[in-house]
């Protein structure tokens, strides 16, 4: 009997202890590795994910631009992104929201590269944004706060006007990347923030502890991951790619629904194009 219990005992294998730390490092979530090696179970919807050649634009020289007034905040280093207070002045923000005014049309997403509406998705207008001085400075601002990146251009401006229950489920600003073209940043600019909900959440983000982004994210409610409170002239900027262009998983965002009164945001998009020149 003795001999018996003793033979069914035996020391695991070193094999077997290695598929065992696997099993339990995979049910941890893998800590230290990059996100973007796990496959991705958040539903992704594309935005508009090919800038056309004669979209990308490039503010003419000798401008006379208003200097700056904005405030940054580091939120992340990797990938990078920053809250930026006053990004606009309030009288650029009302400009924009006017200019808008005559040309909102219902807003599209893409599937496979084909443009069509779905609210389930979608549900919002855009009004794409006439070059005048004004918006010219601003494409120079957001090329300015980046550096000036080589090979790197704005793509035309358009607006969005969200009312109640207007949203744009989780997505990529990017769908496309190669060595020679990709959508590189983007600024989430908020125009009118007369609402309530409208948030930009990333789920795959967690909130910071310190109270001080209390003031620019929401810190009430059991949110997943970090919600960004819509503020009028303010807007987030984040890097969509790494340095061997690579798309940042953690860059999924969404616009969450409006539940009282209407938002409206601007998008900045910088496009890097390896060998165009700008006109
Ligand atoms: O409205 C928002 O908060 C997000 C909008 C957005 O992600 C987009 O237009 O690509
Ligand atoms: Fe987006």
């Amino acid at each position: 009997m003795a001999s018996r219990k003793r033979e069914s005992f035996r020391w695991r294998t070193p094999v077997e202890i290695g598929l065992i730390a696997a099993v339990i490092y995979v049910l941890l979530g893998a800590p230290g590795l990059p996100t973007w090696i796990w496959p991705d179970s958040t539903p992704v919807h594309e935005a508009s994910p090919r800038a056309k050649i004669e979209s990308l634009v490039y503010p003419s020289e000798g401008l006379q631009c208003p200097k700056h007034t904005y405030d940054v905040h580091v939120f992340s280093a990797t990938p990078l992104i920053i809250y930026i207070d006053g990004f606009l002045s309030d009288e650029e923000a009302h400009h924009l929201v006017d200019m808008s005014a005559t040309k909102w049309q219902t807003s599209t997403v893409f599937n496979k590269g084909v443009e069509s509406t779905d609210e389930s998705v979608r549900k919002s207008e855009k009004a794409l944004i006439d070059r005048d001085q004004t918006v010219q400075c601003i494409e120079q601002r957001a090329l300015a706060f980046q550096g000036w990146p080589a090979e790197t251009f704005i793509e035309r401006l358009w607006t969005q006007r969200y009312n109640v229950s207007g949203h744009y489920a989780h997505h990529y600003d990017w769908a496309t990347t190669s060595k020679t073209s990709r959508r590189s940043s983007t600024f989430m600019v908020y125009l009118s923030a007369e609402c309530t909900g409208g948030g930009t959440q990333f789920p795959r983000i967690s909130r910071p502890d310190e109270s001080k982004w209390c003031q620019f994210v929401e810190c009430d409610g059991e949110t997943e991951g970090v919600t960004f409170k819509p503020r009028a002239g303010s807007a987030v900027f984040w890097n969509n790619f790494d340095a061997d262009g690579r798309g940042y998983k953690e860059t999924i965002h969404a616009g969450m629904p409006v539940t009282s009164g209407t938002k409206i945001g601007l998008n900045i998009w910088s496009w890097y194009q390896a060998g165009h020149v700008p006109e």
